[in-house]
This record gives C-alpha cells, structure tokens and sequence, in this order.
C-alpha cells in the first residue's frame, strides 16, 4: 500500500477506484465501501482510500492503527486529508474537478448515502452523480448497514464504547474494539507483589471504555493469542499520573518489554476501584483472573 499525506504532491499516475470518507473506525460500514472499491481491480483499476482527518479526541483508531488495518487489506493508495481550512473552503465542484479527476484519475468514486464534502459540506452523493459525466467517473452510492435498526456509525460505536458495552461494539465494528502499542516498563509492583502486567499507555486521542476490567485477548508479533485480563485506569490503589492499559497474560512467563501488541477488550467486568492494601487488591485480582479464565473457556 502506497501512503500519501495531505495535498501537496498528491498525484496518481494509475485509473482509480476511489472511496471517501472520515473512516474512523474502520467499522462493517466502512468495510463495505472498501471492499467494494477493490472489486475494481477486476477492471484495473487500483483502489484509493481517500480520507479526511479530523484532529479530534475519541478516535476509534490511531492513524498507524488504520494504516495496518488498510495495509493487511490490500487497499493499493491511502490517502490522508487533515480537514485544513483549505480544503474545508474547497467548492465542492473543484473538490471533484481538481483532486478526484485531475489528480487521482478517479474511474469510480463510492461512497456512502449520508457523505458531505466541500464548502458548507455542499457536496454529497447527489452533486457527485450528477457531475460524473462531465469528469469522466461512475459514483456509487452504498446504502449504509444496519445494527438493531439502527445506522452504524462511528458515533453508535462511541456511545457503545463509552458504556462498555464491548460485545456491542464488537457487532458493530466487526472486529474487537483494541488498544495496540509497545510494551513499557511500569513501577515494577506487579511481578513482584501482585501480578506482572504488559503495560500499555495510549495516546490521549485513543478512545477508551470506562475504566474497570475487562476479559481480553492479546495478539503478539509472532501471531501467538492469549487470553488474559486488562485493567485500564489509573490504578487507584497506587496511584499513576497516567491511562494505561495493562494486561496479565494467562499461560505465559516471559520478558514482553518492547513488543507490539494488540489487546482486544472482549467483556467489562467490573469498575476500577481503590481498594485499602495491595493484599486486598491481589484476592480482588485473583477472582478477576478466575472469572476471566471462566468466560474464555
Ligand atoms: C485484572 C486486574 C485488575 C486490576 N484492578 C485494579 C483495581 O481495581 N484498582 C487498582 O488500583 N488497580 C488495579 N489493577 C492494577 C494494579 O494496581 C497493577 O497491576 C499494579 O499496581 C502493578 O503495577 P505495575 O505494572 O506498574 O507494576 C488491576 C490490574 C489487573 C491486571
Ligand atoms: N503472564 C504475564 N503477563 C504479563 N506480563 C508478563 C507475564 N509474565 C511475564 N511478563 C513480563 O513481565 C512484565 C511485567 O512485570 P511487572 O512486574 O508488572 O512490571 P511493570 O511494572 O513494568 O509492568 C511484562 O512487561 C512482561 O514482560
């Protein structure tokens, strides 16, 4: 996958198959919109995920996240928009006319049935169907999927999200919701006193179920999958400055420092509390751990 940041030296020298859209997420929406656009292969076309970034906090994915995700699914170019005054001023027309026919030989553009581009968000599916003779494209609108009668969207998934409803999230996304990163050193308590934990911090812009435990499935670099049980908070009972995400791993013994991982929080199972020593918190961490076990059997 070619990956191309922002306007400046965006040129395409192949026909394309181009879909649009903020693609937080990733979710069984956005999923359709992809594959759809890389059935244009058939027809030579190479496909272009064209994306407008928001800097805004409660993303469902970091970009590198999205980046992997596109990567393993064979998408051809990635493009990524920062929504910069300059393009949200863009008349709509010349949104189609300079970047999508001129600078990205767009054969195909998809998109989903609620898309706004351009100035005052004035561009949608209507005016990209309307105008695709004249550029030269075909547009496809795709009807957007449904959960429980419901559009899915990336804001259905943070509302899920947001009340740990993982197994919601999870249908709606069509993957576990996860947290990826390198594993860092922590105070070096749990090995020693409790139970050790591969620690995560993630970046502040990553969206984060409420703090509490969840049942979870750890994916490392060699493609190895373990169950284990997270903790994502601030740790009350002894206190730390920052979010992180920390895992213990069943059915493992070994130095995890500086490994990529990716953790999946499959199931909440209760609230972060403070509790009054460490020997309360580890029987606490022990019934975690047995209930833990019990749900991914
Ligand atoms: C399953 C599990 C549940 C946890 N629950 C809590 C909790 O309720 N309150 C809390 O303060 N810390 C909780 N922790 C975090 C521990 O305090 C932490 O593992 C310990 O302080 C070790 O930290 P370290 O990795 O920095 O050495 C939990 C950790 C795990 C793995
Ligand atoms: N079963 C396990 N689950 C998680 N981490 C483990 C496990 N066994 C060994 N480790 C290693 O122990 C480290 C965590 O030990 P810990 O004492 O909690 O230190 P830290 O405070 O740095 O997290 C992990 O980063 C990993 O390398």
């Amino acid at each position: 996958m070619e990956y191309i940041q922002g306007l400046e030296g965006l040129y395409i020298n192949d026909e394309t198959a181009v879909t649009l859209g903020k693609f937080d997420g990733l979710h069984r929406g956005h999923q359709k919109l992809i594959r759809r656009t890389r059935g244009f292969a058939r027809q030579g076309l190479k496909s272009v995920v064209f994306t407008l970034d928001f800097n805004r906090k409660g993303m469902l994915l970091t970009r590198e996240e999205r980046r992997a995700m596109l990567e393993k699914q064979g998408v051809d170019y990635l493009v990524e928009c920062p929504f910069l005054p300059e393009v949200a001023h863009m008349e709509p027309e010349e949104f189609i006319r300079g970047i999508l026919a001129e600078k990205l030989h767009a054969r195909e553009v998809i998109v989903g049935a609620d898309f706004h581009f351009g100035y005052e968000r004035k561009g949608d599916a209507h005016l990209l169907m309307e105008l695709q003779k004249i550029y030269g494209y075909e547009a496809e609108i795709i009807k957007k999927e449904t959960y429980n009668g419901r559009e899915i969207s990336s804001t259905y998934i943070r509302e899920a999200l947001e009340k740990g409803e993982m197994e919601l999230a999870k249908d709606l996304l069509g993957y576990p919701y996860f947290v990826s990163g390198e594993v860092l050193h922590g105070r070096h308590m749990g090995g020693r006193l409790l139970f050790p934990t591969t620690n995560l911090i993630p970046t502040t812009r990553k969206l984060l179920p409420p703090n509490g435990v969840y049942v979870s499935r750890t994916h490392l670099e060699d493609g190895r999958i373990l169950g284990g049980m997270t903790n994502i908070g601030y740790k009350p009972t002894v206190g730390e400055k920052f979010r992180g995400v920390e895992t213990y791993l069943y059915d493992v013994d070994e130095d995890l420092y500086g490994a990529d991982i990716r953790v999946e929080l499959l199931h909440f199972i209760r609230p972060e509390r403070k509790f009054e020593s460490l020997d309360a918190l580890r029987e606490q961490m022990e019934k975690d751990i047995a209930c833990g076990k019990e749900f991914l059997k």
